[in-house]
């Protein structure tokens, strides 16, 4: 299931430039994300989080720079060539299909990669277990935690290598939050590697690999999580002082 090689970036963004109509947002991003790890993207609101990941699935298509899955660029291809490559997209948000049951919520994420449906299934059920009694229910009848962990699930069951999370604690309160941490950290070790944009700064950063700040669509800071969440501009920028960690 993994062929990666860690000696190798997994992802590679170089000098990536994004716009809206004709409006600059990213200007010039450049960083690799590396297999097995958990790499964090933070920054004040409408930094460009949200657009460099939508940039990497595929969503939205650069005006410069590349984007490097595995040494093969996927700058040009179709969001379905690279879900199949297993670069998947989760957005922010808990959007379910209400009547669905959660199985075939599950299903509607294998969709356009076939393989290794039963594989992928037992490792969503490892990692969220409360979703088994609640397989053949209504996705629309969850909790607000249950439906964040269906559309997670919905990601791994496209057979995500790569899990470009966008805003995934938002709305949760901090029990589950702290139950998706445990997740990505189980999701890492079985050869996931996760690139997550959020607001919730310290939860995100006190588990990421390496993080970088993004500030109007650059990234200005870059290092392991917790030790950026130390950085005095870092505190400055998002938390409009310098408190404890
Ligand atoms: N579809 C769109 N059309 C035009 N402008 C957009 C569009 N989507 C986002 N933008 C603008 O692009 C900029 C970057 O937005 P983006 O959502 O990438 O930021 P972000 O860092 O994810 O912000 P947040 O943390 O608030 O979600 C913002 O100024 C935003 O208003």
């Amino acid at each position: 299931m993994n062929n990666t090689d860690p000696d190798q970036p997994l992802l590679s963004v170089r000098h990536l430039a994004v716009s809206y109509q004709d409006t600059p947002v990213v200007s010039d991003a450049t960083f690799n994300v590396w297999p097995h790890q958990i790499v964090a993207m933070v920054g004040p609101n409408g930094a460009g989080k949200t657009t460099i990941l939508k940039a990497v699935a595929g969503l939205i298509r650069p005006v410069r720079g590349e984007i490097l899955y595995q040494n093969i660029p996927i700058h040009s291809l179709d969001v379905a060539d690279v879900v199949s490559l297993g670069v998947v997209y989760v957005p922010e948000g808990m959007k379910v299909f209400p009547d669905m049951s959660v199985r075939e919520n599950l299903e509607v994420g294998a969709y356009l990669n076939r393989a290794h449906i039963p594989e992928r299934l037992r490792l969503v059920l490892c990692l969220f277990p409360e979703l088994t009694s609640r397989m053949e229910a209504p996705a629309g009848g969850l909790s607000g935690g249950e439906k964040r962990m269906v559309t997670l699930a919905r990601g791994l069951m496209a057979g995500a290598r790569l899990l470009l999370l966008d805003d995934p604690f938002l709305g949760l309160g901090p029990k589950v939050v702290q139950r998706f941490c445990s997740a990505f950290q189980k999701l890492r070790k079985s050869g996931v590697t996760l690139l997550i944009a959020g607001q919730h700064v310290r939860r995100i950063l006190r588990v990421a690999d390496l993080a970088f700040l993004i500030e109007d669509g650059s990234i200005t800071l870059q290092g392991p999580g917790p030790d950026i969440l130390k950085n005095h501009h870092l505190r400055r920028i998002l938390f409009g002082h310098a408190p404890k960690p």
